[in-house]
């Protein structure tokens, strides 16, 4: 990148960066005039383009980044060398991304006038104390002005300079300043307000007018843009069409630039190709969007600000004032301060309050972090088998990385072009998301980068590969700070010692802190339960005394004992709290026990073991039909609530969501009531789960669930019906298979056992596969289906063959890995597309009459055209791969087959055309390796 320096003789010179080198600069954003006006490269290299008019708005540009205190800036007119086309292209695509990383943009107005200069012209003097945009008042003072200066004018045959001069002058103009400026009528300016975080407006004469914020109002009335996209607030946040609208009324002088100069704004890099139609430039940007929208959307498990905000509803809302000393705590500071400091542990003991200081964390930073750096963050949850993962992390982190800087997202494409979805899911995703993840991190754009991860010790999958990943990234840039918390695992602590510029903060050490940030808890927590419950002073100072006294610094046993406080009645209050065990495993104890001797023993119990065993927090729907034993209910969700709230306080519910109230509770179920909650092992609660999935999937799966009744029906253009048929089987549909696989060697070692889950596995298969491949399409997961089916195709292989059951698993696990690509994006294509190797499929959309084989090398059309004319005699053979609205036709990009121009049969890629021709209803394809089809359409 080339950049200006203001010399102190007062000439500029031109001086080359590296990006990954860049000193802090300032940035011009103005309109072009006349090209023989404006300073170019080549002039400035020889010294010269003084005497061009466009000198003035460089010499401004320089003087007000000196004032600034910054040495270099940079302006479109004479720092690209044009002439060299190279240069010239990339700087097209790297423009948005300057303009961001500049430390400030100075737009420059040339046609508007500051009034000062304004009154010159008018000979008449006024003294301004300060000049300030303030519109309401200076729209005033402007008019008064206008007209007072047009009725001396008249009287002194002053006329006024013409409308594009100056726009004071005129009086209409003067009602709306800005709004006149030529500045918003161009297409590049849009991305030169967008991208700096800091932009100054300055009149012509070089006088501020105001910035990007203290503007807002009246930028939002002239562009159409919403404040918050000019605060700040992502643009990846904003509808693709959106942000296309903010330019629509923009132009550019060359057509295609309009365009290019969307490109940053929409998250996308492309060259520019000389002579381009501008309707051919969108057409490719917007194919770019799409691929990168994809691209994300394959990405994405869960997002990062949405587990956010659950995770703090779901805890009972974040208390600012028990996180806030995490900010003057040294270990913090430092890490913040200093920039070898990179890695900072915050690591305690279970219900310590780590997760909710992370949160606080999250919300802090951004007020102290320099302008243009990125937030990223990550929260584990072992009850959740989407956020679970060593690779659940990096894909969260990459997620908000990529919402925050659409440019990084060329570091995945280069790889999802090829792979699709499965870049993230196959053996190979941990590989490959981590190449990704380290290429990111050295990527020249990236400014200051925090990630926070929280709850390392409730990733499930792939710890030790997540540690070392970090303590391995963690040394290597000094732009990228991490924060990561855990319990008090030597584990861990083992991994993380291997990191170079670490920083610990244990909970434990920094006790008077906690203590303090428990006590402002409690009084929290008692003020809303006194509130609630009507308590009188005397009991309010009761409760606050004992929870004070017994806390041991120990939120999450605050938290319960409010729970349990909620649910006793007034008069009980203060016996309840006498009985209430210290420490949060004797709290859980005596919660277990109070079940377990409850009317609805057996029935809670038989929750509490789902749940547990549950990959996922299911909804209420989801569970009354998962857990047998509430069978018995006939249909009542709210009985199925009030289970829920039997079983302790060790179960939630949000948004009719069941959720463990804390990972310790259900950690406590498994080491502690083992033996009361699993009385005949984990294995038989999977089984039992397994046994109820298969029930619940043969009853709701069927054809075209969801009536697209189109084939080529998109999933993304799939909504969810009001009333949806997949509601209850949604969770069986995913994980049917894995809790079979977690229950295996329980009836593996019993013959009648394994005979009945190999007749009930054959029978499902056989009767419901390509149904359940569309219910996985439609749930999002064939990845995950692709996964499933391996594993099953493990376990049969230790089953007894039972009527060709092993042969059978493996022609579905091949079906699927093959059609994979197919059936996710289009779910009804599992009856179409993913049958083409079959000679016939259903008679309503069409049927593969014929396959010709026996030709080596590919086959030319006229080959093809004689083919189709010796079978179909009766009509005309045409060669055809253009959408036509009658008939079958061949898809633009050679993916389809279509009916009447409607999608009906996407095409494997072995099975695309070299050549294709139609003849009536017949459309005959010829490909690479030499096959020919045939496709008829009744
Ligand atoms: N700043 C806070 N604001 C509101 N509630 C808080 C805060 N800190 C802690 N809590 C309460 O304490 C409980 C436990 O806190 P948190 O889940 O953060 O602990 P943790 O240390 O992450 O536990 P674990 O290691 O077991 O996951 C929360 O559910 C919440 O009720």
């Amino acid at each position: 990148m080339h950049l200006l320096k203001y010399g102190e003789n007062g000439e500029f010179t031109i001086i080359s960066f590296e990006e990954n080198e860049l000193p802090l600069y300032a940035i011009l954003s103005h309109t072009w005039g006349a090209d023989e006006e404006e300073v170019t490269f080549a002039d400035i290299v020889k010294g010269g383009g003084k005497a061009k008019p466009g000198y003035k708005k460089i010499r401004f540009c320089g003087e007000q980044a000196q004032q600034d205190g910054l040495e270099y800036f940079w302006i479109d007119t004479c720092c690209i060398n044009t002439a060299n086309k190279a240069e010239h292209s990339l700087a097209i695509r790297s423009m948005f991304r300057w303009y961001r990383n500049a430390a400030r943009c100075y737009v420059y107005l040339s046609d508007v006038a500051s009034l000062p200069s304004v009154v010159a012209q008018g000979q008449y003097n006024f003294q301004w104390l300060t000049w300030t945009w303030m519109f309401p008042v200076l729209s005033y003072l402007l008019s008064w002005y206008n007209s007072t200066i047009q009725r001396l004018s008249h009287s002194r045959h002053v006329s006024c300079p013409p409308m594009d001069s100056d726009i004071v002058c005129s009086q209409q103009e003067s009602e709306s300043k800005l709004q006149k400026s030529r500045w918003f009528t161009r297409g590049w300016t849009l991305q030169e307000l967008l991208a700096p975080p800091i932009v100054e407006f300055f009149s012509k004469e070089g006088i501020k007018l105001g910035d990007k914020l203290s503007l807002t109002q009246e930028l939002r009335k002239v562009t159409g843009i919403p404040s918050s996209a000019l605060h700040g607030t992502p643009l990846s946040d904003f509808d693709v069409l959106e942000r296309i609208s903010w330019s629509e009324h923009r132009t550019t002088k060359i057509p295609a630039d309009y365009a290019y100069s969307l490109m940053g704004i929409l998250g996308v890099s492309l060259s520019p190709i000389d002579g381009e139609s501008p309707a051919e430039a969108m057409k490719r940007v917007r194919d770019e969007v799409e691929k990168q929208n994809q691209c994300v959307r394959d990405l994405r498990l869960s997002n990062p600000r949405d587990d956010k905000k659950r995770i703090e509803e779901t805890k009972g809302g974040l208390l600012a004032d028990s996180y806030r000393w995490i900010l003057d705590n040294n270990a913090f500071q430092q890490w913040q301060q200093d920039p070898d400091s990179r890695l900072l542990w915050v690591k305690g003991d279970p219900g310590k309050g780590k997760t909710m200081l992370l949160c606080g964390i999250m919300d802090e930073l951004p007020h102290s972090m320099p302008k243009g750096a990125l937030l990223s963050y990550f929260f584990c949850q072992a009850t959740d088998s989407n956020i679970n993962s060593a690779t659940a992390v990096l894909r969260g982190l990459l997620y908000m990385l990529m919402h925050q800087q659409p440019s990084l997202v060329s570091h995945i494409r280069r790889k999802h072009d090829h792979a699709g979805v499965s870049l993230f899911e196959d053996a190979n995703a941990w590989v490959a998301l981590t190449e990704i993840f380290a290429d990111v991190l050295q990527d020249v754009s990236l400014s200051t980068t925090y990630l926070i991860i929280d709850a390392l010790d409730e990733c499930v999958t792939d710890l030790p590969k997540l540690l070392g990943f970090i303590a391995r990234q963690s040394s290597v840039s000094s732009r990228v700070k991490w924060i990561v918390s855990s319990r008090n695992w030597p584990a861990i602590e083992k991994e993380l010692e291997t990191a170079e510029n670490q920083t610990r903060l244990s909970l434990e050490l920094n006790a008077e802190s906690v203590a303090t940030a428990v006590k402002i808890f409690i009084e929290w927590k008692v003020c809303q339960l006194a509130h609630r419950k009507g308590f009188k002073l005397e009991m309010q100072d009761a409760v606050l005394q004992h929870l004070a006294s017994n806390a041991n610094n120990t939120f999450l046993w605050v938290a319960l004992v409010c729970q349990e406080l909620e649910r006793t009645e007034n008069w009980n209050v203060l016996k309840k709290l006498s009985s209430i065990p210290l420490g949060l495993d004797a709290l859980y104890r005596r919660m277990i026990d109070q079940v377990i001797v409850s009317d609805s023993a057996e029935i809670c119990l038989q929750v509490l073991a789902s749940t547990a065993v549950l990959y996922r927090p299911v909804t209420i729907t989801e569970l009354f039909s998962l857990v047998e034993l509430l069978d018995d209910l006939v249909d009542n969700l709210e009985s199925v609530r009030k289970i829920v709230s039997l079983c302790g306080s060790f179960l939630t519910l949000r948004e009719d969501t069941v959720y463990f109230v804390h990972q310790s509770a259900k950690d406590f179920l498994f080491a502690k009531a083992f033996d009361e909650v699993f009385p005949d092992g984990t294995k038989t609660a999977h089984r039992v789960i397994f046994s109820q999935s298969l029930v619940i999937l043969s009853r709701a799966l069927h054809r075209d669930m969801y009536s697209l009744e189109a084939p080529g029906y998109p999933i993304e253009n799939v909504k969810l019906p009001e009333a949806d048929p997949l509601a209850v089987s949604r969770y069986p549909c995913v994980y049917w298979i894995d809790h079979l696989c977690d229950s295996n060697a329980e009836f593996l070692e019993n013959s009648s056992g394994d005979l009945q889950v190999a007749r009930g596995l054959n029978m499902f298969l056989r009767k419901k596969y390509l149904y359940w491949l569309e219910g996985l399409s439609l749930c999002h997961s064939v990845g995950k289906g692709v996964i499933s089916m391996t594993k099953l195709w493990f376990l049969v292989q230790e089953m007894r063959d039972y009527d060709g059951l092993s042969q059978l698993v493996e022609d579905a696990r091949r079906f699927i890995m093959y059609h994979k690509g197919a059936i996710e994006g289009f779910p009804l294509q599992t009856y179409a597309s993913a049958l083409l190797t079959v000679k016939i499929w259903d008679a309503s959309s069409g049927a593969c009459l014929q396959t010709l084989e026996g030709h080596s090398s590919y086959v030319n059309s006229t080959y093809l055209v004689s083919i189709l004319a010796s079978l179909y005699s009766d009509g005309t053979v045409t060669g055809s791969r253009q959408p036509v609205r009658q008939g079958p036709s061949i898809s633009s990009y050679d993916t389809w087959v279509a009916n009447d121009a409607q999608n009906l049969l996407w095409l494997p890629t072995e099975y695309r055309p070299q050549c294709s021709a139609v003849s009536g209803r017949c459309v005959g394809i010829g490909t690479g390796s030499g096959r020919v089809w045939i496709c008829c359409f009744k």
